[in-house]
């Protein structure tokens, strides 16, 4: 039985939901790790990297790290995943780099694309919500095996124009920057923090478990869940979903 949603709008997770964690962290991660050294020499003027290391001093309580220390503050986080905003956005920076120049094209589960299609073109609005940078979401949606999937994505949001993920106010501010009502959303994701966040603000969530994937053996918890893209069905699309810009959300 497919679980059958009445809704406008379908916000997706990339890693554990989309896409294979073991991809993000076997090509992508060692991509950037060999990277940071060089684009903190050379590119430490640039704004936005100089924001990120201001951001990753801040969060060391260092404020005066050096670039070494800063890159071993980012390789330490690749180590353990974790999901720190200034590493997001120093990983976009360098993957979007990467993408364009043709050295990586992104991983997408053989279900995701064929039902992303389906789903847009009956109407319903199709938003990402990941840790990785919109940059990264940009570019990784834009250098899929199957072509530029951007047209699909009505907006893009990291935890720099949204929030943390496992934090319900996040949540509402993308509600709000997609002119959709709270129920009439539906978040995908692996991970329970995020689905409960999601679920406390309103919305529906469904937790994706596919085998392999780090959190396939915990669960997600009561939600529902769901082993593929396949078992889920929409039967909204598009009558109460606002303008569809995204206001404070990064359109494609
Ligand atoms: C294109 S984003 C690359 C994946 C990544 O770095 C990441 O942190 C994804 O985390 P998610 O929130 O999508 O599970
Ligand atoms: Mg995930």
């Amino acid at each position: 039985m497919p679980l059958t949603f009445d809704v406008d709008g379908v916000v997706l997770d990339i890693e554990g939901t989309t896409s294979a964690t073991g991809f993000v962290v076997d090509v992508l991660y060692p991509y950037s790790r060999s990277r940071f050294g060089a684009l903190l020499a050379e590119r430490g003027d640039d704004p936005e990297v100089r924001r990120a290391v201001a951001q990753v001093r801040e969060l060391l309580g260092e404020p005066d790290a050096d670039p070494v220390r800063v890159e071993r503050a980012l390789n330490e986080w690749l180590d353990g995943d974790v999901k720190a905003t200034p590493l997001k956005t120093l990983q976009g920076l360098i993957w979007s780099e990467g993408f364009g120049r043709g050295d990586l094209v992104s991983h997408f589960y053989d279900d995701v694309v064929p039902v992303l299609r389906r789903w847009h073109s009956g109407g319903v609005r199709l938003h990402v919500y990941s840790s990785g940078s919109v940059a990264a979401q940009r570019a990784w949606f834009a250098s899929s095996p199957d072509g530029d999937l951007l047209p699909l994505v009505d907006g893009l949001y990291d935890t720099e124009n949204a929030g943390p993920k496992q934090e319900p106010e996040s949540y509402r501010r993308i509600a709000a920057a997609t002119g959709t009502e709270a129920g009439r959303l539906l978040f995908l994701s692996d991970r329970p923090g995020e689905l409960d966040a999601a679920r406390a603000a309103g919305w529906h969530a469904v937790g994706i478990r596919r085998a392999g994937e780090p959190y396939f053996e915990q669960g997600v918890g009561d939600h529902a869940q769901a082993g593929s893209f396949d078992e889920i069905d929409i039967i909204g699309g598009g009558t109460s979903s606002g303008s569809g810009a995204s206001t404070s959300g990064s359109s494609t």
